[in-house]
């Protein structure tokens, strides 16, 4: 499904990644860990097309998409959310969610606004019919028509899982779907990725730093520390892993 195979980046003298390969499989969790500044964003920005890798490939349904703009890979059915929400704020709950179906979350934005004008009808009707389905499947009727600055933080992040849900995706990157949740709203939100998962059968690549959470619900992990991956395996195996617990306890001290 998902696969990337020796990628490389640096950011003058830093090497972010170095020589990374794995595969999502398709329509399991694969999770992406590492201590802070290990490379996972990078990975995942690499993975989307913000970033050009040096070296390696990024493959997607056994094409090679590693020239392909982050438009054109979420055209192909990549969705991503991001470590700091990237709602618009001002706009409500369903304006948001349907922008995952307008846009391909890139620099286009503004066409895809402008595509709310002129947009023919049958087109929106099937687009409202996904946008009710998300908005029902992730609870957030009730609100619906409240601006994004009115949402506990909580409630945001489900926002921004479902505007990428509206793009229907075949892969999801979810980049820290948990960070800063307290206990109920990381609960909620973990159930909802397990919904995705078995409602849709997407293929889910999530990075996270709630260790329980990632060991919950992946059914693979890639460890990566210093822009290179130590490990990768089920959860119990990477839990089990020298190199592993050497770089978290480092990390820690
Ligand atoms: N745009 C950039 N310009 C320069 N250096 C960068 C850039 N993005 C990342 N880096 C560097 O690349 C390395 C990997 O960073 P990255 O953000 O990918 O790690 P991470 O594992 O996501 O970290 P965290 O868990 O803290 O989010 C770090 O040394 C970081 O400082």
């Amino acid at each position: 499904m998902l696969s990337v195979s020796d990628l490389h980046l640096s950011f003058g003298g830093i090497k972010a990644l170095q020589g990374v390969s794995f595969e999502a499989a398709p329509g399991e969790i694969t999770g992406v860990i590492g201590p802070n500044g290990a490379g996972k964003t990078s990975l995942f920005n690499a993975i989307s097309g913000f970033y050009t890798p040096d070296r390696g490939r990024v493959a997607f349904d056994g094409r090679d998409i590693t020239g392909l703009s982050p438009d054109r890979r979420a055209g192909l059915g990549m969705a991503r959310t991001f470590q700091n929400i990237a709602l618009f704020r001002g706009m409500t709950v369903l304006d948001n969610i349907k922008l995952g179906g307008h846009t391909r979350l890139s620099a286009n934005v503004w066409q895809a606004l402008a595509y709310f004008g002129p947009a023919r009808r049958e087109e929106l009707a099937f687009r409202a019919e996904i946008e009710e389905r998300v908005i029902d499947f992730l609870e957030i009727d009730h609100i619906r028509k409240a601006p994004i600055t009115a949402l506990p933080y909580g409630l945001q992040k489900r926002v921004e899982l479902g505007r990428a849900l509206a793009m229907q995706p075949k892969v999801l990157m979810l980049d820290e779907p948990v960070a800063g949740m307290n206990r109920e709203e990381t609960a909620d939100m973990a159930r909802f990725i397990l919904d995705v998962q078995e409602e849709f059968g997407t293929t889910i690549l999530l990075v996270e730093h709630d260790m329980g959470l990632v060991m919950d619900i992946c059914a693979h992990i890639v460890v990566l520390n210093f822009g290179q991956q130590i490990a990768a395996g089920t959860p119990a195996e990477v839990a089990r892993d020298d190199e592993v617990i050497e770089a978290y306890l480092g990390a820690a001290a």
